[in-house]
């Protein structure tokens, strides 16, 4: 009998949700989404001015003190919450939860898999986010329309920053940013997954409160490197252009993506953000267990090792 397909990324119906190769899986899919989603904020201006609070007057009207894009991730958010999604392990509001509705269906029927925690590093995502990537990606956009507003006598900075699609742009940012908070904090399942196999070695280090201990025992130089070269192969190959019968246009001045502000923001930013999330988990994953349960756990020995 041949095996019926599922979604990877189904936490109901999927194999063990804690296998690490699962995960990885996961967080290789991932790098598509983010580095398409990437590309297609890349096609608009900077617009500054969606990213500023209270710039919008009639926000201010409507008694929203936030930037454009928090009001855009709070409508859509709140829509979304009542959907139930960030009932899932896996999902996390850039909107403070408690502004944000209760779901109309009941919760899903999450087997529960991660320990229970609070950790939700979306407003780090958000600020890094507006500060860092949208100008960097921006950039070759914001150039283009420049030139072409020069050449059309309009003058002023913030001009040539500003394509006025506000909308279009949020609508991208917000794919961003799901999907880097998605992977980041995926960190909480592999951190699970690495305790489950060894806890005897993540003890001693989270009753110490020892970061570093505990980031030397998740850090995989080797995965880490893999996927650099992946992520950088992946995204020279998707940021090609096509001419209109299909011949890839294999230059770097029609690339739809700066390639290398791509892989940069991998090795600096979203891997080490992810390592944060890992170790935040582990200090809590102690917590409210009795002497004896730590025991126990502490006993167990060593499985798979990976
Ligand atoms: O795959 C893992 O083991 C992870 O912990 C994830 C991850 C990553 O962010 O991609 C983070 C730390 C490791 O050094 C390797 C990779």
């Amino acid at each position: 009998m041949s095996s019926v397909p599922y979604p990877v990324q189904n936490l109901i119906l999927g194999e063990d949700p804690l296998s690490l190769d699962r995960i990885r899986g996961i967080l290789t899919r991932l790098e598509d989404t983010i580095i398409f989603s990437l590309i297609e904020r890349a096609q608009f201006a900077h617009n500054p001015k969606a990213y500023r609070r209270g710039e919008f007057k009639e926000l201010r009207d409507i008694g929203f003190n936030g930037s454009w894009l928090e009001w855009f991730l709070k409508e859509t958010e709140t829509f979304h919450a009542k959907a139930r999604r960030y009932t899932s392990p896996d999902e996390y509001p850039f909107t403070d939860i408690n502004e944000l509705p209760p779901p109309i269906l009941k919760p899903a029927p999450h087997p529960p898999i991660l320990y229970p925690n609070k950790i939700n590093v979306n407003k780090s995502i958000l600020s890094f986010y507006v500060q860092h990537i949208v100008p960097r990606i921006t950039r070759q956009a914001t150039l283009a329309l420049s030139a072409l507003k020069r050449a059309n006598g309009i003058s002023g900075d913030e001009e040539f920053e500003d394509d006025g699609n506000y909308g279009s742009a949020a609508f991208v940012d917000l794919e961003v940013l799901q999907a880097i908070s998605k992977r980041v904090h995926y960190g909480k399942f592999v951190s699970e997954s690495k305790f489950r196999d060894d806890p005897a070695a993540f003890i001693p280090h989270i009753q110490s409160r020892n970061r570093e201990a505990l980031a030397n025992l998740i850090t995989k130089p080797a995965v880490e490197q893999k996927l650099l070269q992946r992520l950088r192969k992946k995204a020279n190959l998707y940021a090609i252009n096509f001419s209109p019968d299909g011949e890839p246009l294999n230059d770097s001045a029609t690339r739809k993506i700066d390639v290398e502000g791509v892989v940069e923001l991998y090795e600096d930013y979203i891997i080490p953000l992810t390592k944060e999330v890992e170790v935040d988990y582990l200090l809590v994953r102690l917590d409210g267990m009795s002497p004896e349960e730590i025991e126990a756990l502490a006993s167990k020995p060593k499985q798979n090792g990976q």
